[in-house]
Formats: C-alpha cells, structure tokens, sequence
C-alpha cells in the first residue's frame, strides 16, 4: 500500500442513485482508499439522478438511448460539480465527448445473465413471456425460443424482480454481476456464453474523469485492471465500428488468452429470425483494427435487413 498524500477536500464520486449504482461506487471508493491508504472521509459520494432513472415505462431506445445514464453525470463533471464518475461500463456510450476519460476500470465480474423464473431456456414453458427490455436479450430469447412472448420490463434489479413475483412474466434474465454485488447471489440459473452471449462490457465497472485532470487520472491508474480494461476497450471498439446503438442486439465477450484477446461476437435481428456470429484473436497492440476487421466480416455476412441496424462506419460503407 502506498499513502498518497490526500487531497486537501473530500473528492467528490458522482453516482446514479440506484442501489446497484450505490453499491459500485462504494466499491470504487473502497479500492481508492485501500491503494492510497486513505482514511474514512476522503471521498464523498454526489448522487446524480439521471434522464434514464426518470423515464421508466418505455424502452431506452425510444427515448434516447445510453446517453440518458451519462448525460447527467458527464453534465456534472464539466461543471466541476464533481471530480470523477462511476458508471457500469455497459450503459457507458461507445463515444465519448473528447473532454472525458475512461481512467479505470474494476476487475470485471461474473459476465454472464442469469434466468430467473425458470431454470433453462429450453425449460421455458410453450409460450412464455420474457420480461425484458434489451433488444439482445429479446433477440437471443427469439432465436432460441420462437414461441416466447417478449415483456418490456424496466426499472433496477428490485423493481424487476418484483414485476416477476407479481406474476407479470414467466422468466426474466438479469446480469449476474449486478444480482451478485447486490447480494442476490442465490436468484436465477446462469446462462452458459455459448448459450446466452453477454452484452459488450456487461460485468465493467468504469471510472471516468476529466481528461485534462493528470493528478485524478493518476489516482485513479492505481486501481485499473488492466485485463478487463484491455477486453472491455476490445469489445467497445467492434461497438464502435458496428455503430450500434441500443436499437441493434449486439453480444461481445473477449477474453484474454495467449498473449492475445479472443473476441467473440454476435448480432442479431431483434425478432432472433437472422444472426450472425464470429470470433477473432485480437492482438493486444492491435486490438482495435482487429475488431474492426471482424465487425467487417459480422456485416458482410449479414442481409440487408440486419445490416440496416447498424449505423457505423461499416455499415454505410456498402
Ligand atoms: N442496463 C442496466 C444494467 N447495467 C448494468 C447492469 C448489471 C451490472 C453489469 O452488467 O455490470 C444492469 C442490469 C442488468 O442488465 O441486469
């Protein structure tokens, strides 16, 4: 442990307020205050209520998309209103403005979904209704299971689960790792990757701050693991090259293996009718042209119809 010497006023961590949210930058201080051997009181939280936790009865996509979990927050930061933000790396926008930057990432957890309601997906009953609101989710439900019935179904990990007892889907599918830091290790059945790809970044917890800021950059370096930023930053690239937005189901998952990064990936059209998948070693160094490369061969391989979801470099190239 190294003692840093702390800053002459508490910094100030930005934050949405769900119990999740709460919960990750609880982590994020813990990690800070043990790399720098701060004591109690070193950080505060500022708790950020954003557009997506307002809007609540409509799918993201309708409404703006990932922006509305980082608007607010990237608000506060330029106004100095904070000096770094929290963020699950999967609802962090592929671009971000210039001024901002993703200075650290947490050791990533468990990847994988968890089905709740029912132990598998072939054990979903004829005709079952899925609750959801992630179009990759509903497209790889479909794709598996043409008979289920897709349910929106948004709000925190609570407000879902209780939509469930209530009896208004069969099944729904959350990320483990947001069930496990909430202590809800013991709801739902995972999901096998092969079965169920996880999102891009699903599992990352990102710290951003102001990309001028040296002195919090450096703070913040301290505690980035660097295996998941370099997998997160792989998957985020074939994001990027895609051009996807929260209207395009999108699966990614890279893993470090051999000196190089695998990256597996999948889209699919949201009714799970078409899918396209593929896989790639990435070297380390190049990492974002190989992406690149194999968001170039998901859409070569893809129909017109599937490739129209994606807005990209790629994509409005042919
Ligand atoms: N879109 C909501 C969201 N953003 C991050 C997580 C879970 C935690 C994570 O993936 O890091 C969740 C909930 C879910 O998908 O179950």
């Amino acid at each position: 442990m190294t003692i840093s010497p702390r800053p002459d006023r508490p910094l100030r961590l930005g934050t949405r307020g769900s119990p999740l949210a709460l919960t990750q930058a609880r982590m994020v201080i813990a990690a800070l205050r043990d790399a720098h051997g701060w004591g109690e009181g070193a950080i505060e939280i500022v708790e950020i209520k954003t557009s997506g936790d307002r809007i609540q009865d409509r799918k993201l996509a309708e409404v703006g998309g990932k922006a509305l979990w980082t608007k607010e927050l990237d608000r506060a930061l330029t106004a100095g209103e904070i000096d770094f933000a929290v963020h699950s790396m999967k609802d962090v926008e592929t671009i971000r403005p210039a001024e901002i930057a993703i200075a650290a990432m947490l050791e990533r957890a468990d990847v994988r979904d968890r089905l709740i309601g029912v132990e598998s997906i072939a054990n979903l009953p004829q005709g079952a209704r899925v609750g959801t609101s992630s179009p990759r989710r509903s497209a790889q439900i479909l794709r598996a299971r043409p008979d289920a019935a897709i349910v929106l179904f948004r709000g925190n990990v609570d407000t879902r689960l209780r939509k469930l007892t209530d009896g208004e889907a069969d099944a729904t599918l959350l990320a483990a790792a947001g069930l496990d830091r909430l202590g809800r290790d013991d709801v739902g059945h995972v999901v096998r990757v092969d079965e169920m790809l996880p999102a891009p970044a699903q599992g990352a917890v990102g710290i951003e701050t102001l990309a001028d800021n040296a002195e919090m950059r450096a703070l913040l370096a301290a505690i980035d693991h660097a295996p998941t930023h370099v997998c997160v930053s792989a998957e985020r690239a074939l994001l990027a090259a895609l051009g996807g937005d929260c209207r395009s189901p999108i699966a990614a998952l890279a893993i470090e293996s051999g000196g190089g990064i695998h990256l597996r990936a999948e889209i699919l059209t949201e009714d799970g009718r078409e899918h396209v998948a593929d896989d790639a070693m990435l070297r380390v160094e190049e990492a974002e042209a190989d992406a690149h490369a194999l968001a170039t061969r998901l859409l070569d391989r893809a129909s017109p119809a599937l490739r129209s979801l994606f807005a990209g470099p790629l994509a409005t190239e042919q």
